[in-house]
């Protein structure tokens, strides 16, 4: 190890890029670097990173090479930037949950064999059972979230035993749909990788585990033995177990990091790889979330989520196992209709330019002349509709509104109020007490983070990092190698506090409170009309 002391690595394989950040052993940041999927790795012709068929909209799925090989252009660039692999002291990361992968039968013996002179890609092209990945905001799964429901219990039960009811972008439904419509596919289908444990077997040259936190975002895990349920594993699909592996606690050191890297990129060979986990709980430890906080992280997807010390069973939203401490949990909603939805008004609002975006948003006033909108490009998980949807002030459908001022403003106003709506019914404290801490990429906006606080009626604070997931991913490398003599509190205890970026002004809860009821009665007439897409 270099006399220059250790550094931590943290990756994070989401939606639309794969991300790295490299830190210090008090946890600064050293460097970063990322590999953009679709400018990046053109050849797999994704946009956002996914792959859509007009055919099957409600199909969405990534190709799996295209994360392998961004894993070795991004530490090339790491590389490039100068790191010096041979001080990195451990690896850890996130991915984008719920996606699996379907590792073909021998693909072990490949990992366990990988050679440094050859490219990732080149040597796994033919390690998977099936080359596009099912992920996050595929919708395709219905009849197999019915089919777990019914045979479980009911989704009350189901939610009981897992922590949500069955939801399509789930891995339960997906393992089942795969096993039902291409059970060639599944037969032939060595080992299931949750995305994050994807990551975490390259780095390992060998199948990861699944840890706790992630693993309860599959419909699968029974969230207080942190087992599999064996009920549910064998109404999804046969031999099921052995093909997802046991479960570990988030904090699991792996083991060394897998010859390949070693040989190809200079790593320690006592470099060690730490369990992975999901995108959200990697953001609730790179935000050192503290009980009572409410994070709000606007990406791809935009998530509410929040420590919670045990679990509930709720009928909407899910509780996953904590990655920080094995005995509590943390509370997520999830909306599918975030940053790609923000960039659609934008682009047609605003020509694509956030500075524009940001002054018709400031042009219009709070409550925009009774103006609501709701935007969704995908269909929304709660609530289940999808399409556009714009009302005037007397809650009549209009098809567009009169300015551009007006329709960036329903976007904003329209995103919040659906999602403090759904905050409220889950069962969060929101209001002046709440301490909303933002995160994500359009955590940088300030004129959408003042929209956030009025909305919420709560002040909104932000860390200095916009990508909370990747640090996290370095902080759980460095916690997981001293747990046993420091806490996740302690090892994390120089970094510094979120700030406070913005407060709700005096007549926002009168503008906005109102406004949640007419969101309500007109979900609830959409609902009616609108049978599920
Ligand atoms: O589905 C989600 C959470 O339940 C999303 O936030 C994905 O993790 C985004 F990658």
């Amino acid at each position: 190890m270099s006399d220059l002391g250790p550094i931590y690595v943290g990756l994070d394989l989401s939606t639309q890029q794969l991300k790295a950040v490299v830190v210090d052993e008090q946890l600064r940041v050293l460097d970063e670097a990322h590999v953009q999927f679709d400018n990046d790795l053109p050849e797999f012709r994704t946009y956002g990173g996914v792959i859509h068929k007009k055919q099957t909209p409600s199909v969405i799925q990534a190709p799996c090479l295209m994360w392998v090989k961004a894993l070795d252009m991004l530490l090339d660039k790491l590389r490039v930037c100068g790191v010096d692999f041979g001080r990195v002291r451990g690896i850890s990361g996130c991915g984008q949950q719920h996606g699996t992968v379907y590792w073909s039968r021998g693909a072990g013996e490949i990992l366990r064999n990988l050679r440094p002179e050859k490219f990732l890609h080149e040597q796994l092209a033919n390690a998977f059972a099936t080359s596009l990945a099912p992920i996050w905001m595929d919708s395709s799964t219905r009849a197999e979230c019915t089919i777990i429901e019914d045979g479980i219990g009911g989704p009350l039960k189901l939610a009981e035993i897992t922590g949500s009811r069955a939801y399509e972008r789930f891995s339960a439904p997906q393992i089942t749909k795969i096993h039902r419509t291409r059970p060639d596919v599944y037969n032939s289908t060595e080992r299931i990788s949750l995305v994050s444990s994807f990551v975490a077997s390259l780095l390992l040259g060998n199948y990861a585990p699944i840890d706790y936190s992630d693993g309860s975002g599959m419909n699968l895990l029974d969230i207080r033995t942190k087992d599999w349920s064996d009920d549910l594993l064998q109404i999804c699909a046969p031999d099921l177990r052995e093909r997802l592996g046991e479960t570990v606690p988030s904090s699991t050191d792996l083991g060394p990091i897998s010859n390949y890297f070693v040989e190809r990129f200079g790593f320690n060979d006592e470099c060690r790889v730490v369990a992975f986990t999901g995108d959200n709980p990697a953001s609730l430890m790179g935000l050192r979330l503290q009980k009572g906080d409410l994070v709000c992280s606007l990406g791809t997807s935009d998530t509410l989520f929040l420590w919670l010390e045990s679990p509930k069973t709720v009928p909407e939203g899910h509780i996953f196992c904590n990655p920080i401490d094995n005995e509590a949990f943390m509370g997520l909603l999830c909306f599918k209709n975030g940053s790609l939805t923000r960039e659609r008004i934008r682009d047609s609002a605003a020509g694509g330019s956030w500075q524009l975006f940001n002054e018709l948003l400031d042009s219009t006033p709070r409550g925009n002349f009774g103006n609501m909108a709701i935007y969704l490009d995908a269909r929304e998980i709660i609530p289940p509709l999808i399409g556009d949807y714009r009302f005037n002030k007397a809650d009549e459908k209009i098809s567009r509104y009169s300015s551009k001022e007006v329709e960036v403003r329903a976007l904003v106003e329209g995103q919040f109020i659906a999602r403090r709506v759904c905050a409220e019914d889950f069962g969060f404290d929101i209001g002046p007490n709440c301490r909303i801490i933002a995160t994500g990429g359009a955590s940088a906006n300030k004129a959408v983070l003042q929209v956030l606080s009025d909305v919420f009626n709560s002040p909104v604070y932000t860390s200095e990092m916009a990508n909370s997931a990747v640090l996290g991913g370095a902080y759980q490398a460095k916690h997981a190698l001293h747990r046993h003599e420091s806490s996740f509190e302690q090892i994390t205890s120089s970094i510094p506090e979120p700030t406070l970026l913005c407060r709700p002004y005096s007549d926002a809860e009168s503008i906005y409170k109102p406004m949640l009821e007419r969101y309500r009665k007109i979900i609830a007439q959409l609902l009616e009309t609108n049978s599920p897409s």
